[in-house]
């Protein structure tokens, strides 16, 4: 499948864009959208969904324009929202049996199907619990689990390991992960390390921007040779600090020990691996 996305733009108001000129095609297998607060993630997410407009700019599923032809992705679609309400009184069974019936998922298997992705996301077991009682991590699960109910093929995920532990994290990667041969699968994410051990591509966006966009070894590339490590003086770290781009400091005694990011190394430094962290930090700076 190839979902395209062709200049997309939505204008808020006069002066609010929410995303700007936005291209990216995406394939099969798991994008992860990263991007600071306000970068335009919800609104594209919206957008793919059909439950946003563009102001301008196309999105078509293998060819069919969506927004001339809404139903064409909607069959196909499961989607999280970032604000993802529930049923409070209905406990889990129910509010998926719900579900179902508004997107026309039924027949003998739908027992067993929602017992399995219970599973899945590690709900079974409070099943029979208003969802009221939940935590904000298992409201978070039974929101996977809705999303994923009509068996779709394109997911749309927004913040979903909000409230999930390192855990569950990976129970969701693990959910997921199958299902990306055959589908498209995009989540959203403001932390780094939520994405990277999901996602096989990331695409960063920020100020409805598209910024940088390949496989996460790509992306690392961006800033390969270019982060250090250093052991400054306490005293010498601010004016360090505003000269370079430091992305993480740990005291040790009287001495810092810093990370940064540089074209040039400052001296007594010494040359470090990059992360998707580093590249994601430089990347957002340099078009700030
Ligand atoms: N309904 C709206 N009316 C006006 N401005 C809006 C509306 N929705 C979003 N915006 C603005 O559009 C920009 C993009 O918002 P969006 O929610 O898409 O960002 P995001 O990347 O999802 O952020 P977050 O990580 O905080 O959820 C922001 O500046 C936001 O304030």
């Amino acid at each position: 499948m190839k979902l395209s996305i062709n200049n997309i733009s939505k204008r808020y108001n006069k002066e609010k864009y929410g995303l700007k000129d936005y291209t990216l095609t995406i394939e099969n297998g798991i994008l992860g959208l990263l991007g600071p607060n306000g970068a335009g993630k919800s609104t594209l997410m919206k957008i793919i969904a059909t439950i946003s407009q563009p102001t301008n700019g196309t999105i078509e599923l293998d060819g069919h324009d969506i927004q001339k032809d809404p139903d064409f992705i909607r069959k196909m679609l499961g989607y999280l929202p970032q604000d993802f309400g529930v049923y409070a009184n209905l406990n889990a069974y129910e509010f998926l049996e719900y579900i179902a019936a508004m997107k026309g998922v039924g027949g003998p298997g739908l027992r067993k199907r929602i017992e399995a992705l219970l599973e899945g996301v590690n709900l079974i077991e409070s099943a029979r619990l208003p969802i009221g009682a939940y935590s904000g991590g298992m409201k978070q699960r039974i929101g996977i689990a809705q999303a994923l109910l009509n068996d779709p093929k394109i997911l749309i995920f927004d913040e979903p390991t909000v409230g999930l532990d390192p855990e569950e994290r990976m129970r969701f990667r693990n959910l997921i992960a199958d299902l990306a041969q055959n589908s498209i699968i995009i989540l959203s994410s403001h932390i780094v390390s939520d994405i990277e051990t999901i996602a096989d591509e990331v695409a960063i966006m920020q100020s409805g921007i598209l910024i940088a966009r390949g496989t996460q070894h790509e992306v690392i590339k961006l800033v390969e040779d270019k982060v250090f490590e250093t052991l400054l003086d306490n005293a010498e770290l601010s004016d360090f600090k505003a000269k370079n781009l430091v992305v993480n400091t740990s005291r040790q005694k009287d001495k810092v020990w810093v990370r940064y990011i540089s074209n040039d190394a400052a001296s007594g430094s010494k040359p470090t691996p990059a992360s998707l962290e580093d590249a994601y930090l430089f990347i957002t700076h340099k078009n700030n």
